[in-house]
């Protein structure tokens, strides 16, 4: 069992984290705007996993994304944004499918998307995917691989081999029903996967859209109770709930300037893996994913810096085993 007052042990491997899903573009508004009603929009780096990667990236964790775009000018700017952090790109595949393009409000609290999916789950269980998997502390994954063929069957091969390799699993169940197939059943689907992840962190308004609008304590039961070995729970200005199945903490936010909250969430996960690969107690980690995303929540679009006070001091050791 996880506990919350201490570090938890991750075997020691050339790679911290390998994040995979999705990565794409998002056209963020240039006005604020809850109805979709703007003319004018920005390019942006996107794509959960991707802005996990990028992130944890600056934050000096060693990182990689295992994901797929187009043939087209916004893959190989996306591409080209990896290689320029120094991310290695060879778990980027390239199809004849468009990159994906989600389109979103500019908005200080649930931004509005409308998905475009192209090239993003197009991604196979390539030799280059599994030695990466193989050499990672940290597997994480979102929604989106699960939600269609053929990423949803790759996530399962690399589910076998992070199990295998002993790396820490993490997902974002970051559920949305318009990235489904009509006529699929995304909450079981999603439902059937929590079981088999370490670590799950559902925002509030994933939680909402998957089960139902609910107390936030209902909701930390549910997901606890369909099997996640922790579970944090975020809710944006009131802080976050975390439990590993007998404890129970809230943390604050500690957020004080709202502009955009695209890849809040993100920027939090990204704080949180920093904090176990440094070996901070999980309860601390938490605290400074709370700092990440507070951080990033004064920037629109995902953070293209972090300053020096966010780049933790060196490992320490002494971490508990995990089970
Ligand atoms: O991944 C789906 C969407 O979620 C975000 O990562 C924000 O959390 C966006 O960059 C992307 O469009």
């Amino acid at each position: 069992m996880f506990r919350l007052d201490h570090p938890v042990t991750l075997k020691e491997k050339p790679c911290d984290i390998l994040t995979v899903g999705e990565l794409l573009i998002d056209m963020i508004s240039e006005a604020y705007d809850d109805a979709v009603n703007s003319n004018t929009y920005s390019r942006f780096f996107g794509g959960s996993a991707a802005n996990l990667a990028l992130n944890t990236n600056k934050l000096g964790l060693r990182s990689r994304v295992a994901s797929a775009v187009g043939k087209d000018g916004f893959g190989a700017f996306l591409t080209r944004q990896l290689e320029q952090e120094g991310i290695p790109t060879d778990c980027i595949q390239v199809t004849e499918d468009a990159t994906s393009i989600v389109v979103i409000t500019k908005s200080r609290s649930t931004p509005q998307p409308i998905f475009y999916r192209g090239a993003d789950f197009q991604l196979n269980f390539t030799p280059e995917l599994e030695h990466a998997v193989k050499q990672t502390k940290i597997v994480h994954f979102s929604c989106w691989p699960i939600s269609r063929e053929p990423a949803r069957s790759t996530i399962g091969q690399i589910l076998s081999a992070a199990r295998a390799a002993g790396a820490l699993i993490g997902f974002d169940p970051n559920y949305h029903p318009a990235i489904w197939n009509k006529g699929e059943d995304g909450v079981a689907c999603v439902k059937s996967i929590i079981g088999q992840v370490d670590v799950v962190k559902p925002s509030k308004d994933d939680a909402d859209r998957l089960f139902g609008t609910d107390t936030p304590d209902n909701h930390l039961a549910r997901f606890l109770d369909l099997g996640a070995g922790l579970v944090i729970l975020t809710m944006g200005a009131d802080g976050a709930l975390v439990s590993n199945g007998k404890d129970k903490l809230h943390v604050d936010s500690v957020a004080t300037e709202v502009v955009d909250a695209t890849g809040a969430g993100d920027a939090f996960w990204a704080g949180f893996y920093s904090g176990l690969i440094h070996q901070l107690s999980l309860l601390d980690a938490v605290k400074f994913g709370m700092e990440v995303s507070a951080y990033k929540l004064r920037c629109v679009g995902p953070v293209r810096q972090y300053p020096d006070i966010y780049q933790l001091a060196d490992h320490k050791h002494g971490g508990e085993q995990r089970s």
